[in-house]
């Protein structure tokens, strides 16, 4: 069987600086998720036009836009740089701009030319679970996305609250805390 390599890493969106090249349907689908994930997310988006959607979107959050068209001097000081554009030899550039500079880059549209893939995300609180199918199906993606927002409980949160706290009081040395932490926890995987 095919297996999924990729590591998912949780980033601190708000230490970073994220690109966005174009401004089309598919720029607005990954702003919308990228906020809905993380809104205080810095975006920059460099394009010669935005949808109305997009110009709505970023005025909620700290998106800043550009209206122009790429030129490499756009991804300087940007950590993450995501390509849009409805022209192949654009994206493949702005690939090839950030390889030269050890960015992290994704052209949304040729996975070859992704460093990294968006998921589909699920947040509750303090519990986030991202979904990948290896970039073969965004729609199972999606479709399991919404699946896990149904059946993850609201209150996974108390939970992650609670033994934060029951975490702070535990003494001893980190096997004892470790051990303390798996008994207390035990119930929640055991089959019944
Ligand atoms: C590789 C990847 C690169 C990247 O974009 O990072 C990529 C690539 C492509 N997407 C395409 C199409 C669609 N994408 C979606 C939706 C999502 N796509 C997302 C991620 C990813 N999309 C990365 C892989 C993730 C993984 O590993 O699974 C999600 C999860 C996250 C997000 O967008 O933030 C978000 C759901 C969010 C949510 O709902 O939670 C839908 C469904 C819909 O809109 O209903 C469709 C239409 C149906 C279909 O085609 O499946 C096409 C074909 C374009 C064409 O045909 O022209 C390509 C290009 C190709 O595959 O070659
Ligand atoms: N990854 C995904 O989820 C999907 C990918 N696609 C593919 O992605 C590409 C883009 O699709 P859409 O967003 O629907 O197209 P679109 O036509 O809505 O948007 C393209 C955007 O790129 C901008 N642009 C053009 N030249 C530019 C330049 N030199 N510098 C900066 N911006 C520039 C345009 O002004 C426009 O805002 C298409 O090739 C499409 O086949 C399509 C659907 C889903």
């Amino acid at each position: 069987m095919e297996r999924n390599n990729l590591y998912p890493i949780f980033l601190k969106t708000k230490n970073l600086q994220v690109l966005i090249v174009g401004g089309g349907f598919v720029a607005e689908e990954k702003l919308t998720f990228l906020l809905k994930s993380s809104p205080d997310a810095n975006v920059t988006i460099v394009s010669p036009m935005f949808r109305e959607g997009t110009i709505a979107l970023a005025k909620k959050g700290n998106v800043t836009l550009i209206e122009d068209i790429y030129k490499k001097d756009f991804i300087q000081g940007k950590h993450i740089v995501v390509a849009t554009t409805d022209i192949p030899e654009v994206n493949v550039d702005v690939y090839k701009d950030c390889r030269a500079e050890a960015k992290l880059v994704n052209v949304a549209d040729n996975p070859p030319y992704c460093d990294f893939y968006m998921g589909g995300i699920v947040t509750k609180g303090n519990v986030k679970v991202a979904i990948s199918t290896n970039g073969k199906s965004p729609t199972t993606a999606k479709r399991l996305r919404q699946f896990f927002e149904e059946v993850i409980p609201e209150n996974i949160d108390d939970l992650v609250k609670n033994l934060n706290e029951y975490r702070k009081t535990i003494k001893g040395n980190f096997e004892e805390k470790v051990e303390k932490l798996n008994e207390f926890t035990k119930s929640l995987v055991e089959k019944k």
